[in-house]
């Protein structure tokens, strides 16, 4: 049982005309797909890839759950240092109680989350100024353990922590997590932490960090904010479950969304991926799928650009140059159930702010109009849109959100030829940003 459900009908040229994916240029993207999924079928068998092990791996839940306690224990705050990968799983999972959620994030009871995912001198620095440091824990998160940014933010907790008289703190209020060591790598994390005896976990050796939400690394902090971790590895299965139940490509939710992508790209010149959800609580969401489809895919000069905005909000900004602009956009909106939810309007208060139609609806009528309405305003206008509807947006329906995500972007890279799984460019800078640190 699937708890999304996705519609590719207005992406189809028969719906939205020749800008739109025609019949016989998917038929032969999904025969190309096949080959995507045999190979996945193949790597979960010879568990070749430990992602596709995740949704049914429940050994670990315990230990992720006991380290979530040790961190909310007494805290008023949970700092996560980590970047890209290390961050944005956990960003996005953590956005479903509430956590960075616009207006509504900071009222949330327990403990406020801090994902300082981005380096920013000024704000690490007022971070480390107004942080109640008693109260506060701090997970340091980089897979590699070499990544400057989390490096940096580490050594400045840790310097900042002595510096308050808290040093014989350090190994109670702080929790790594990074690889195992590896001969001839250095891990400068491990290193670090392990001189303050703070507990380490390991980051899964076969998953790397845009795939790692399903992980402790995403977990984790999902945990600490009460989710229900098991339900969000579960609704993972169901995205994987037909895929491993040998169900062909069209029939493959994953498999048409990367077929579509693809044929898309290659036919008829769409080179923007536009993800598009009408509710606050997956808006980090977006970002998390800008990283895994950019930095997935963006390889010897292929690839498509992935752009997330958020409804209604991006109605009032980005819909015309979407509508009018370049015909370069594959749409994917996202709709939940808002409807009946929220503040109802009242009949006079509508009546004299000129729209007596308001009267006895909610906010959330006036939302799932919106997501609708463009939806169809798009397809109207020849712009080919997949949609996807969440009935229930909860621990499952995100966890499935994810794997089919991950999934389409591992089909995708096979579809057009690239390695899923590796970052060149992005390490090669690096390498350099550390050397003109040091003057070279
Ligand atoms: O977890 P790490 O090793 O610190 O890496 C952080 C991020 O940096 C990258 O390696 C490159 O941007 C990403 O792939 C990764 O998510």
């Amino acid at each position: 049982m699937s708890s999304i459900i996705q519609s590719i009908e207005s992406a189809r040229e028969e719906r939205v005309g020749r800008e739109g994916v025609a019949p016989a240029t998917l038929n032969a993207m999904l025969e190309r797909a096949e080959g995507g999924l045999k190979w996945l079928r193949e790597r979960h068998a010879d568990k070749g890839l430990a992602l596709l092990q995740l949704p049914a791996q429940t050994s670990d839940l315990a230990s992720i759950k006991k380290a979530a306690d040790k961190l909310r224990d007494g805290a008023t705050d949970v700092v996560l240092l980590g970047t890209g990968g290390s961050s944005l799983g956990g960003q996005t999972l953590a956005q479903l109680a509430d956590h960075a959620v616009a207006g509504a994030g900071s009222l949330r009871s327990g403990p406020q989350l801090h994902f300082m995912d981005n380096l920013d001198p000024i704000t690490f620095g007022s971070l480390l100024d107004r942080l109640p440091l008693k109260t506060s824990r701090f997970v340091a998160i980089s897979k590699s353990g070499g990544t400057g940014e989390t490096l940096m933010q580490t050594i400045a907790v840790l310097t900042a922590l002595e510096k308050a008289g808290l040093g014989d703190t350090i190994s109670k209020v702080m929790v790594g997590l990074t690889e195992p060591n590896k001969p001839g790598n250095r891990n400068g994390l491990r290193d670090l932490l392990s001189k303050y005896d703070v507990e380490i976990l390991d980051h899964d050796t076969g998953v790397g960090g845009r795939f790692s939400a399903l992980t402790n690394v995403g977990l984790i902090p999902a945990a600490v904010l009460g989710l229900d971790i098991a339900a969000i590895r579960q609704g993972a299965g169901q995205a994987l479950a037909p895929v491993l139940a040998g169900k062909s490509a069209k029939d493959v939710s994953s498999a048409l969304g990367a077929s579509l992508a693809v044929a898309l790209a290659e036919s008829r010149g769409k080179t923007v991926s536009v993800v598009m959800p009408y509710t606050d609580r997956l808006e980090r969401m977006t970002r998390w799928y800008v990283q895994l489809w950019a930095e997935s895919l963006g390889k010897d000069g292929k690839g498509t650009t992935p752009l997330g905005c958020n409804g209604p909000v991006d109605q009032h900004s980005q819909l015309q140059l979407f509508i009018g602009g370049p015909r370069d956009k594959l749409f994917t909106v996202i709709t939940t159930s808002p409807a009946g939810r929220g503040p109802v309007m009242d009949a006079k208060l509508s009546a004299l702010a000129g729209e007596p139609d308001f009267a006895g609806k909610t906010i959330g009528d006036l939302v799932a109009a919106q997501g609708r309405a463009t939806a169809e305003t798009l397809a109207k206008n020849g712009c080919p849109v997949r949609t996807i509807h969440i009935p229930t947006l909860d621990e499952k329906s995100l966890g499935e959100l994810l794997m089919h995500y991950m999934l389409e972007t591992i089909i995708a890279a096979h579809l057009i030829g690239v390695d899923a799984f590796d970052q060149p460019a992005v390490e090669e800078g690096k390498i350099l940003a550390k050397q003109y640190l040091n003057g070279k």
